[in-house]
């Protein structure tokens, strides 16, 4: 199997093109291709498919072998492995995901290769239910969630993608390692749920670190960086659009008043080919 080792903002992906369907194994596959020990090591196995309604399809697999509906950092890792390997040559473009639809995608190219990607991720889901969460409010903010005697007040995002948005004193150095799977995996998320822990330090910036489920603590995440922005309207924290300061560093995200679409801009890298 052909791949590219593909990453946005230290979130990294094994980025795969050329099969025609998602593989029956591409579960199987992630685990062990994202081992960082006994394999490539990776956030997740991405997979660049045909698609009917756009110009390709994007499928991801977590390290843990779950699939997830979208993906903000691989969404934009694809628009730059279509553009800089000559399968496209529109700086506009469509990509197909599986939880959030056909998204439009601008390209910034420079000296023929692409820098920065700017993505319509769509407009996000408030209502508790459809995020899912157990509680039927719409939207889900500041409700309690409590473990282990400590008490977190979390806003709940889709972005395709289940997200809960819990604002610390300290994102940069929160305990991720304790309190992110406890999180995850609460019966009041009944598909998991992705963990934002965020410090808002002006109304243009937020720094936020995140746990996600089915990967753990990455470096960054792009569909979490929006679920912040938006959590961090809803709750008067934050102008419509902001800088999102994560651990492999910033993205600028904008919610848009017109249209209720996110925008999401950021960076994409591609580090190195090989054969498995
Ligand atoms: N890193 C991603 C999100 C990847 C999927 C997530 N772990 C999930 O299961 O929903 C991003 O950049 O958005």
């Amino acid at each position: 199997m052909q791949f590219t080792k593909m990453h946005g903002l230290g979130n990294d992906f094994i980025v795969v093109h050329g099969e025609t369907s998602l593989p029956a194994d591409a579960a199987e596959r992630a685990v062990k291709l994202c081992n960082r020990y006994f394999g490539i090591g990776a956030d997740g196995l991405v997979y660049i498919l045909p698609s009917e309604r756009a110009d390709f399809k994007m499928r991801i697999i977590n390290s843990d072998g779950s699939e997830a509906e979208q993906c903000g950092n691989a969404i934009r890792c694809v628009a730059k492995y279509v553009y800089d390997n000559g399968l496209i040559g529109r700086e506009a473009i469509t990509i197909e995901t599986l939880g959030a639809g056909v998204q439009p995608v601008q390209l910034e190219v420079e000296g023929g290769s692409v820098r920065r990607v700017r993505v319509d991720m769509g407009e996000p889901i408030l209502n508790g239910l459809d995020v899912p969460t157990t509680i039927d409010a719409n939207p889900v903010i500041g409700q309690t969630v409590e473990i282990d005697g400590r008490a977190f007040k979390f806003t709940a995002v889709s972005m395709g993608n289940p997200h809960a948005v819990i604002y610390v004193d300290d994102a940069v150095g929160f305990d991720l390692a304790t309190w992110g799977p406890k999180l995850e995996t609460h019966p009041l998320f009944p598909r998991k749920i992705n963990v934002e822990f965020a410090k808002v330090n002006s109304a243009e910036q937020v720094d936020m670190r995140v746990w996600e489920r089915g990967a753990g603590p990455t470096l960054a995440c792009g569909t979490g960086a929006c679920a912040t922005l938006v959590s961090s309207v809803l709750n008067g924290l934050t102008g419509r659009s902001a800088t999102i300061s994560l651990a492999g560093g910033d993205l600028y995200i904008e919610w848009s008043e017109d249209n209720n679409r996110v925008y999401m801009t950021g960076p994409a890298e591609a580090v190195y080919t090989g054969t498995v």
